[in-house]
């Protein structure tokens, strides 16, 4: 059941709330910089839009809104752990964090546009015997930033790992390059197989690749759209590129099978054995930041 939303937290015409499904509660924001749709399910950034832009941020057309499924789409928190549990196969793909409905507890007019703060509260949950705080902070802005931090409130050392999953909308993934990542040492997840980046990463089949030890911004250059857009980060230790391509999306029954060519997956993570330990107390922020800018400007 979706939480309530606190009147106090709207701002006239710069932050309402709307429902996009039966309850199914979704945060708009606008401002001279640009606008965005967060849902409260899972704090899911579904769209950001920079003024006079096509939009940065895709989600699938057959994405399903309802409490527990994840959205195709957007920005995906992937939290505590990144795609399969490690352990136990019967857990959540990329952990539970974007199967429920979150708090939003704070928002406000800044410097640099619209932030808002969203929280959720893993003491309910049955799958997680730790004690954690957790908070999303979004700033919408000429920038979209997404902050997730973890405070480990319990006795005992806390591991974990997770992602946020950036869909980006491209021209055509088949005509886009993705560069920062050149010389990187990657696992191909299709193959299995340790593999190291040469040149420049372009598309011609399904891509699933974790880049390890990556702290660098990542670039798509995308001619049709004819803009660049960058994904900083910080707190990560892995890149994920991803793209299901055919076969992949016709397993997907929230993607339409004509989607994939118009988007790929950029992923701020911490996979596989790049994780974060948290003594108790401790907290850890990982943090993602994309921004656009025209190809006349590069
Ligand atoms: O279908 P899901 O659980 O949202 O996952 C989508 C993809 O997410 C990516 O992060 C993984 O690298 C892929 O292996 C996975 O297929």
């Amino acid at each position: 059941m979706a939480p309530k939303l606190d009147p106090s937290h709207a701002i006239p015409s710069e932050i309402w709330f709307e429902e996009i499904a039966p309850d199914y509660p979704v945060i708009r924001i606008r401002n001279q910089h640009a606008t965005a749709t967060i849902a409260l399910h899972g704090a899911h950034v579904i769209d950001y839009t920079p003024s006079d832009q096509q939009a940065i941020i895709f989600t699938s057309r057959d994405a399903i809104y309802q409490e527990g499924k994840a959205i195709r789409g957007g920005v995906p928190v992937c939290w505590p752990w990144f795609n399969a549990h490690p352990t136990d196969p019967s857990m959540p793909s990329h952990g539970f964090a974007r199967n429920r409905f979150w708090q939003l507890t704070a928002s406000q007019s800044i410097e640099q546009g619209t932030q808002i703060i969203l929280e959720l509260d893993t003491n309910a949950i049955e799958l997680w015997s730790h004690s954690t705080k957790l908070t999303l902070t979004i700033t919408v802005g000429k920038s979209l930033s997404i902050k997730l931090t973890t405070t480990n409130l319990s006795e005992a050392p806390l591991t974990i790992g997770g992602a946020l999953h950036s869909y980006l909308t491209v021209g055509d993934i088949k005509k886009i390059q993705i560069t920062g990542l050149e010389d990187t040492n990657f696992t191909d997840t299709i193959t299995g197989k340790q593999k190291k980046q040469q040149g420049a990463i372009e598309f011609s089949g399904e891509t699933d690749n974790v880049y390890h030890n990556t702290d660098t911004a990542t670039t798509i250059h995308d001619p049709l759209l004819k803009r660049e857009v960058t994904v900083e980060k910080n707190g990560s230790q892995s890149t994920v590129i991803w793209n299901p391509w055919t076969e992949k999306s016709s397993t997907l029954p929230d993607l339409a099978d004509d989607e994939f060519p118009q988007f790929v997956c950029i992923e701020a993570a911490n996979a596989h054995k790049d994780l974060y330990e948290l003594n108790p107390g401790e907290s850890h922020s990982l943090i993602t930041i994309i921004s656009s800018r025209p190809l006349s400007e590069c």
